[in-house]
């Protein structure tokens, strides 16, 4: 990884709402040295930086300020929010080939620009463009980690600590599969504080039909948020500043990600929400969580969905 103790840099693509309130993060958890800030929006971004450079004097230096593809060239972390968001209404695979175009525009001046760090990306559909900015790119697998159902899980742990009536952080449980309607919750391997869920849950006369309604509605929270105030940011902003901690810090830590199985689930060629090891070389394993079997035929009915839209937009 290019300059990992000397002086760690980010290049941000994409500083819409879940871009800027990434930096923001980043700027509040003093996480990298620089910060460089790309978008079409060249006025926006300016405004944007000098709006984030006042945060320093409170929270530490980091150095944020606009800039171009070429920045990459020395960059650390690239990462990719840069797309149109999703209308009420639209799902995040209707956004597909939109999307498709503004990544291939981003993707291949990153390359050329001599970037050797590693990409992480959030723009939807997340699962497709996260397999096509590999294969764009032509990194290593590894190198290239999408946030796939990082936010999923994140709603699911909150949904199940207010209905359980326990801390947040006891929660051990994870949404697997597409950053979408084809996600679903690992019940087998889920915990409260080491305890197996479905039995916490028993103990407190919450049924499976009402987990199974929670599900539904941590599956739903995306498009209801969208309906009520046009877009969801902070969650996933979150989750990519997170993420960049661990890759930064060389954390090995394990967390919700889009991740590109290779025998996992017996899935191979797809990223798919699923946990791993994350620290400085990207990927360094991924975890296959133990599933029903149940939750493994919609792990498989996940997987073949994100691969026939992959197959019309990438031509796989
Ligand atoms: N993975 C996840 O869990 C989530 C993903 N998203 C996705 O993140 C993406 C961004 O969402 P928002 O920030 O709300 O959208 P936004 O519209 O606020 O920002 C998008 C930004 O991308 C910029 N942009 C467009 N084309 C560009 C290009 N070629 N180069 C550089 N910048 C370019 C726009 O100028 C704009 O500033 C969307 O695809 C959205 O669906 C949003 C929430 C959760
Ligand atoms: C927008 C989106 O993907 C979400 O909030 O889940």
């Amino acid at each position: 990884m290019a300059n990992q103790t000397i002086h760690q840099k980010v290049v941000l693509i994409g500083d819409g709402a879940v871009g800027s309130s990434y930096a923001f993060a980043m700027l509040q958890q003093q996480i990298a040295d620089e910060l460089v800030i790309v978008d079409i929006q060249t006025d926006h971004v300016s405004g944007d930086a000098l709006d984030l450079e006042d945060v320093q004097p409170l929270t530490g230096p980091l150095n944020v300020h606009p800039g171009t593809y070429q920045d990459a060239t020395d960059a650390d972390l690239v990462v990719i929010t840069a797309g149109v968001p999703r209308k009420p209404g639209e799902t995040r695979l209707d956004l597909v080939n939109k999307n498709l175009n503004i990544l291939k525009t981003i993707v291949k001046p990153i390359v050329e620009s001599g970037f050797a760090g590693i990409f992480i990306v959030a723009a939807n559909p997340v699962d497709i463009l996260t397999m096509a900015t590999q294969k764009l790119s032509g990194f290593p697998r590894e190198r290239v980690i999408g946030t796939g159902t990082s936010l999923d899980s994140s709603r699911w742990q909150v949904a199940l600590a207010n209905r359980l009536s326990v801390d947040l952080r006891t929660v051990d449980a994870y949404i697997l599969g597409e950053h979408g309607d084809g996600q679903f919750a690992a019940y087998q391997a889920a915990a409260i504080a080491g305890q197996p869920l479905l039995a916490v849950a028993a103990k407190q006369g919450v049924s499976q039909l009402q987990l199974t309604d929670l599900e539904t509605t941590t599956r739903k929270k995306g498009g209801s948020i969208i309906g009520l105030k046009g877009a969801t940011f902070y969650g996933v902003a979150t989750s990519l500043m997170r993420l960049s901690r661990a890759v930064l810090h060389n954390e090995n830590i394990v967390l919700p990600i889009g991740a590109p199985v290779d025998g996992q689930y017996g899935l191979h060629d797809l990223y798919i929400g699923t946990p791993a090891v994350i620290n400085a070389q990207g990927i360094a394993q991924i975890l296959e969580v133990p599933l029903s079997a149940d939750e493994q035929a919609k792990m498989v009915a996940s997987a073949k969905s994100l691969q026939a839209i992959a197959a019309d937009a990438l031509g796989d």
